[in-house]
């Protein structure tokens, strides 16, 4: 359903909407301006000098400032292997950290809500790192507390894009049980896919200069009771996932000893650029995207942005608030669109807007990840008092 059949059905159809959205980073911070200093000494790679001041352009590049993680400078010192380029390395870090990490982003989501977390009845949980049997989405319920009739679903390794398709799956699951209440929890730890340089992979450069943790989680109901305090932040009116052709081998990640490894195409950006036209046109034809519309996009790297920004001709506020989100946690894979939201929410909040999505009615969310694949979502945002939106 586009916005224009939205309106011609008259907004009667059953329509999932995003109730609470909670975040969380972790406690360390690496600032962007020494972190090449940091990563080539914590890697043992200090004699590799032009490869680090290569590095060094790259991460003033990416035009982020700071980002998150759960690895202390004691675990990266005490585990050598992990920060190494070549070493069996895959840890245990993220069997706690992830679920934690969610957890804490979940209460945030669940009190926002308003509603006790026994109400909760179905968790859609994604992480693209860690795989534990019971898995993630297991603890979350015992360090929420949520019955054990939650009926779960887990998604490891999705990507990047992960958090629009469990966004997607939320809507399908609330608008087909009426008076369900499903928790979203996407959690992200990046020390399996973190490791040290090497020259001839370039890839994973540009990913260590790029990636940080944080969760990012929201409640989600189709049948809000404004009764019991209740309130719609966005509609997720449609839902759309598809692969742009022949992009595979742009990003690309397998599991190996080493943990996590993987590789970003030099091409990744002009990609995704190249596609946004045509599934901006499929969800709305008809609205001034600069006037009428406000913009969540996965802030995969400041030239995705720049060159989403140019193909559709927007104006460059309109992704502000996803530069935002790379400017201080980098790209947090899965809950990065999550984070966008909870951004644009509290700046609409905070500006008195009238809709939780910069004063607007209709936005729409992308999220782009391994295929390529591009989850869009089209998301309406009602009038809302800013004063009990957050
Ligand atoms: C699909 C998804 O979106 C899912 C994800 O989130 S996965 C992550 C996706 N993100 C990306 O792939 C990163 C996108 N890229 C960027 O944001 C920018 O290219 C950047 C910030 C990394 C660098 O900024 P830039 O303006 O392109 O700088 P530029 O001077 O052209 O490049 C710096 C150097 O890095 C190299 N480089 C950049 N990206 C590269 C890549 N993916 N592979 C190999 N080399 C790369 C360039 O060739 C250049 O090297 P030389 O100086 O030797 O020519």
């Amino acid at each position: 359903m586009g916005s224009q059949e939205y309106i011609k059905q008259g907004g009667q159809q059953l329509v999932a909407a995003i109730l609470g959205i909670g975040t969380a980073v972790p406690p360390y911070v690496l600032p962007q301006s020494s972190f090449p200093d940091y990563y080539f000494d914590i890697s043992n790679s200090n004699h590799l000098l032009d490869l680090k001041a290569k590095f060094a352009d790259i991460c003033e590049k990416t035009m982020i400032d700071k980002r998150h993680v759960h690895m202390s400078d004691e675990f990266l010192r005490s585990n050598p292997s992990v920060a190494a380029y070549n070493s069996p390395s895959i840890n245990n870090l993220t069997d706690v950290t992830v679920p934690q990490l969610g957890a804490a982003a979940a209460r945030l989501a669940i009190a926002d809500w308003g509603r006790p977390a026994c109400e909760i009845t179905h968790l859609v949980m994604c992480t693209t790192v860690s795989g534990c049997m019971p898995g993630a989405d297991f603890e979350v319920v015992k360090l929420l507390g949520l019955p054990l009739t939650t009926k779960r679903c887990m998604m490891y390794h999705i990507g990047c894009h992960g958090g629009g398709t469990a966004l997607r799956l939320a809507k399908d699951l609330a608008e087909n049980n009426p008076g369900g209440r499903v928790l979203v929890v996407c959690s992200e730890v990046v020390s399996m896919v973190f490791r040290g340089p090497c020259e001839s992979h370039m890839g994973n450069l540009v990913g260590q200069a790029l990636f940080g943790d944080a969760a990012g989680a929201v409640v989600v109901g189709a049948d809000p009771v404004e009764a019991n305090g209740e309130r719609t932040l966005f509609e997720m009116v449609s839902a759309w996932q598809d692969i742009i052709p022949e992009t595979e081998e742009m990003v690309v990640a397998k599991l190996r000893e080493e943990g996590l490894v993987y590789n970003l195409h030099r091409d990744v950006a002009a990609r995704v650029a190249a596609s946004m036209e045509s599934l901006v046109k499929k969800a709305m034809v008809e609205k001034d995207w600069n006037e009428e519309v406000f913009w969540l996009v996965h802030p995969g790297g400041r030239d995705i942005l720049d060159r989403v920004v140019l193909t559709l001709g927007l104006r460059d506020d309109k992704v502000a608030v996803c530069r935002e989100v790379m400017r201080q946690h980098g790209n947090t894979l899965s809950s990065c669109v999550i984070m966008a939201m909870e951004e644009m929410r509290r700046r609409s909040a905070e500006r008195g807007l009238s809709t939780a999505g910069e004063g607007l009615e209709w936005g729409l969310l992308f999220g782009f990840g391994p295929g390529l694949t591009v989850e869009t979502i089209l998301l309406r945002a009602p009038p809302c008092n800013q004063a009990q939106a957050v």
